[in-house]
């Protein structure tokens, strides 16, 4: 039986597409959808091409505390086929989790970006693709625009990039070239898109989903706030299969991680470190002896900019945690503080380590 892969119990298994106040819109199954058009069927006043049903989540779920986010696989229980509602009675175990965009099982991270208007900047690039790398999902690269520089100027972008450990995909949305293939990518997985302002993000979303209707060529203004929040994440569902999540234009992402991971957000680098290995285990790969990473390759100076910024913001958050490295500010009373010594001293424990999942949460920065 077909939907035995899916689910050995007999079960509705869905994905939420969307959280809207205590409602989840859940996308069912493909296999389930095939049973749910059956009981239409039989049910005159139902519309056989509803996927989704609009969920509530079961007293159990809040009380055990389970949240549910969107890209979250759900149980669904109770499917009223007419009413095109449901409630959910479980969540399955996550793959992946970022957190801003809250959403779950995402597979790939698509950066878009423009080869002109606006001009492709290496060093915003490089940013972007740090950032992208730090999360540990897959990432892909369109870069859009093509119909604006000639084949030359698109083969040595190319040949730059693949020094980087990136094949790019061009494309150009206005002269529909290459959409198809960017799809192909895309197809039954869950993927975040992200790229600066103007490179046509909405303009792709539109293209690969045509009942997306997203605005195009939209100032960040006032009327895109509302969409361009890291609380509303909606996942769109593409033609031939898989989701694509919208997400709101962000600024220059922040380089956040621990400084000695940096270096593994870099295809090039960590490439040299795959055939080789530097003297010292907690090389920063800057003036060490024997280091096996520095060396002529075209991004290390973007590496060194990363690293001063992700050790200042290291520095930083160490003082946020302990302002004071051996004394402690007690506060007692009305305004009367003294310093007291700290039971245990923090000063050269870790900052601890996000998960990597969640690196990518300063990408998506509410405009507000
Ligand atoms: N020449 C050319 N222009 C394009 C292409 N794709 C999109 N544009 C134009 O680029 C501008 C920006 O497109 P959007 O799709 O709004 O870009 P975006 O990335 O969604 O921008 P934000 O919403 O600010 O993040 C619009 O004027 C589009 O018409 C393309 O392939 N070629
Ligand atoms: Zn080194």
């Amino acid at each position: 039986m077909k939907g035995e892969v899916i689910s050995t119990t007999g079960q509705l298994l869905g994905t939420v597409l969307a959280v809207q106040a205590n409602f989840y819109r859940v996308q069912l199954e493909r296999e389930d959808r095939e049973q749910e058009s059956k009981k239409a069927e039989e049910n005159v006043n139902s519309d056989a091409s509803v996927p989704v049903l609009l969920c509530t989540r079961r007293t159990r779920l809040k009380k055990i505390g389970q949240q549910v986010m969107v890209g979250d696989r759900v149980v669904v229980e109770e499917p009223d086929w007419a009413g095109g509602r449901g409630a959910i009675a479980d969540v399955l175990p996550r793959q992946t989790q970022l957190d801003r965009p809250p959403i779950a099982n995402t597979n790939q991270i698509l950066l878009v970006f423009a080869v002109a208007d606006p001009p492709l900047e290496p060093y915003q690039l490089s940013r972007f693709l740090v950032k992208a790398e730090s999360t540990d999902l897959d990432v892909l690269l369109c870069l859009n625009k093509s119909d604006l520089v000639s084949p030359q100027v698109q083969q040595q972008i190319s040949d730059r990039l693949l020094n980087w450990g990136y094949s790019p995909i061009f494309i150009s949305v206005q002269n529909q070239i290459n959409i198809d293939q960017a799809a192909n990518y895309l197809n039954h997985k869950i993927t975040v898109i992200a790229g600066p302002s103007g490179v046509g993000k909405s303009s792709l979303i539109n293209a690969l989903i045509p009942t997306a209707n997203l605005r195009v060529g939209e100032v960040s203004g006032k009327l895109a706030r509302g969409r361009h929040t890291t609380r509303h994440v909606e996942l769109f569902e593409l033609p031939s299969g898989g989701l694509l999540a919208d997400t709101p234009g962000f600024n220059q992402p922040d380089l956040d991680c621990p400084p000695e991971e940096l270096v593994y957000y870099f295809p090039e680098a960590r490439e040299r470190l795959a055939v080789a290995s530097c003297r010292f285990s907690d090389c920063l790969h800057r003036d060490e002896p024997d280091c096996a990473v520095r060396g002529d390759w075209e991004r290390y100076q973007h590496y060194l900019e990363f690293l001063d910024e992700a050790i200042a913001r290291q520095i930083q958050l160490n003082q946020q945690a302990d302002p004071e490295s051996t004394l402690k500010l007690k506060t007692k009373g009305k305004g009367q503080s003294q310093y007291e010594p700290k039971l245990e001293s923090k000063k050269y424990r870790r900052v601890s380590r996000r998960t990597q999942l969640q690196a990518l949460q300063d990408l998506y920065q509410d405009e507000e």
